[in-house]
């Protein structure tokens, strides 16, 4: 099976996707098909653009240039009944302190279109499964960090997306966690749910996706299957091909540099 075009629907689509926000272009022309069912892993080095494509993606973020089509519909002209068919897991986000996870759950649900009762009672399910019963009447500021990405990642899939937007999901997870919510990936792109999953962390892109789409400069310097990318850079893992494709040659001799200034006297 070829991992780029799977021969079923395109759910993503970007066509020369430029952005500029004013001191010189960020995204220089994205050209970019996803597949119901995939797992694109989005990397790239810092300040490569990969949040600013997902803020454009999700309708966050004006100003660019090129077409996006999510479902078939271009985002321009869609409206927003689109947005209940995605799931988000930004970055970083501010939960409502004062709420319950509870609470935070009902209302993030409610926004999705469900009813009270069904959402809470998913709500009470999913909390079940991440081993938080115990907590979900407690407030959200009394929540661990881990406790916390548990309660973002359940709040992105409550409604059933078909589309997931994943950064760094994995941020405070315990090994445990890791290991479940790897397998949850897996089992809901095999469902037929598309994700797009931006994080640095290689070693799990290497092993998630499907298909490795990595952003360097504005543009797209790679696109395939963890073992389409290990052919053609002759390198042994993603961390290696990733520094090699973004020319990163150094790291020995910068922390050498750092140390010997942070000892300097
Ligand atoms: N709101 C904004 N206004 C101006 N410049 C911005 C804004 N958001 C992002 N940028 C710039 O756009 C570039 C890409 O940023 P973006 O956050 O998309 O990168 P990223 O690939 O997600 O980085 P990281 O891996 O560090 O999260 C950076 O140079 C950043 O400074």
């Amino acid at each position: 099976m070829n991992v780029i075009d799977t021969g079923k629907d395109i759910i993503l689509s970007m066509k020369n996707l430029t952005m500029n926000y004013g001191n010189g272009p960020v995204l220089k022309g994205i050209d970019l098909d996803v597949y119901r069912g995939q797992i694109v892993g989005y990397i790239g080095p810092n300040g490569a653009g990969k949040s600013t494509t997902v803020r454009i993606m999700l309708g966050l973020q004006q100003g660019y240039s090129g077409e996006v089509r999510l479902f078939g519909e271009d985002i321009r002209t869609s409206g927003v009944a689109y947005k209940q068919r995605i799931g988000y897991v930004p970055e970083t986000a501010e939960l409502y302190d004062t709420l319950s996870a509870r609470e935070y759950l009902i209302f993030s649900g409610e926004c999705y279109g469900m009813d009270e009762k069904r959402a809470e009672r998913k709500a009470n399910m999913l909390m079940e499964q991440f081993g938080l019963s115990g907590s979900i009447d407690a407030r959200l500021s009394s929540f661990s960090k881990g406790m916390r990405q548990k309660v973002l990642i359940i709040s992105s899939l409550l409604h059933n997306p078909d589309l997931l937007f994943f950064d760094e999901p994995l941020s405070g997870l315990d090994a445990n966690s890791v290991l479940v919510f790897k397998e949850i990936l897996a089992r809901l792109a095999s469902e037929g749910k598309t994700i797009f999953y931006s994080s640095h962390i290689m070693d799990v892109v290497e092993k998630i996706s499907h298909r490795i789409v990595l952003l360097a400069n504005g543009q797209i310097a790679a696109d395939g299957s963890f073992d389409d990318l290990k052919e053609q850079n002759k390198e042994g893992t993603l961390e290696e091909i990733f520094n090699q494709l973004t020319g990163f040659h150094e790291h020995a001799k910068i922390a050498q540099d750092f140390v010997s200034i942070v000892e300097e006297v």
